[in-house]
């Protein structure tokens, strides 16, 4: 059976130039392979500088491979395809500042997916901004708002809501629960789990915490040096690490509640 998203070989290597010496390529990634099915959860997880962020947004299209394909329900994905990739694949930041654009309110922001990618009249855009604000638990008047007025929990929550507007089949979180406070972490957890199960997403996971990694994820990847050291079913990686290296991965100490 073809898997919902095959990443097939996928390499990268960014260029670092100096001033005084000659450009060094930083190998990045190093033919990473791997299937995720529909509507489960991946957890990647790794040391600083091993390949997860890289490999998050080229997922996402936000960034392009040096070799190597994701495919998409056996389709390739091409890098150029942004607007496809945009109506499938989502990416969801920690940084809600960064991603969230503070001269625009929330509900034009939200409104912009459907504006690209749909024939929706204008009515029935700010339609289903109101749905999708009341689906991540916020009201329909918070589309007036600017992101200065609401709190980092409400800011992440507008990020999902405008993530999920076009109905994504993967949405890829990158360390996205790491900037909020436990309580406030807690809820979006809840909140991304309840949006899994009634829209059948799937999710990949970048996260340094063991507990969340548990907590939400069917399989877990470690990664090293750009490469998977172990991909299998989270209870197994927990239950059995493979090596020292997962085993150090594991025991770093975060909170869920
Ligand atoms: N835009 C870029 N330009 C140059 N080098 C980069 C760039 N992005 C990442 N790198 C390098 O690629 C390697 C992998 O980085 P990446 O951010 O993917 O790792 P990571 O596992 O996500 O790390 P962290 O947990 O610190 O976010 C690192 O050596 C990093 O310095």
């Amino acid at each position: 059976m073809t898997s919902l998203l095959r990443v097939e070989n996928l390499s990268k290597a960014y260029l670092h130039k100096g001033r005084w010496w000659a450009p060094k390529r930083i190998r990045a990634l190093n033919n990473v392979s791997f299937d995720l099915e529909s509507g489960q959860t991946l957890a990647i997880m790794g040391e600083t500088g091993s390949g997860k962020s890289s490999l998050a947004k080229i997922i996402a299209g936000a960034e392009r491979p040096s070799s190597g394909t994701v495919y998409l329900r056996g389709e390739p994905l091409k890098a150029q395809d942004y607007r496809f990739r945009c109506r499938h694949i989502r990416m969801v930041f920690q940084d809600t500042d960064a991603s969230l654009n503070p001269h625009l309110t929330i509900g034009r922001q939200l409104e912009e997916p459907l504006l690209f990618n749909t024939h929706l009249s204008s009515a029935q855009r700010r339609e289903t901004v109101s749905e999708a604000l009341l689906k991540v638990g916020l009201l329909p008047e918070h589309a007036v708002f600017h992101s200065h007025m609401m709190s980092t929990g409400q800011k992440q929550r507008a990020c999902i809501a405008r993530a999920i507007m076009l109905n994504p089949d993967v949405i890829v979180a990158d360390e996205a629960l790491a900037a909020l406070d436990s309580s406030i972490r807690a809820q979006i957890i809840n909140l991304l789990l309840d949006l899994q199960r009634d829209m059948k997403m799937s999710y990949v996971f970048v996260s340094h915490s063991p507990e969340i990694i548990r907590h939400v994820a069917d399989k877990v990847m470690i990664m090293r040096h750009g490469e998977i050291v172990t991909y299998e079913d989270t209870a197994s990686v927990f239950n059995k690490p493979a090596d020292g290296y997962t085993e150090s991965l594991l025991q770093q100490t975060y909170t869920l509640s």
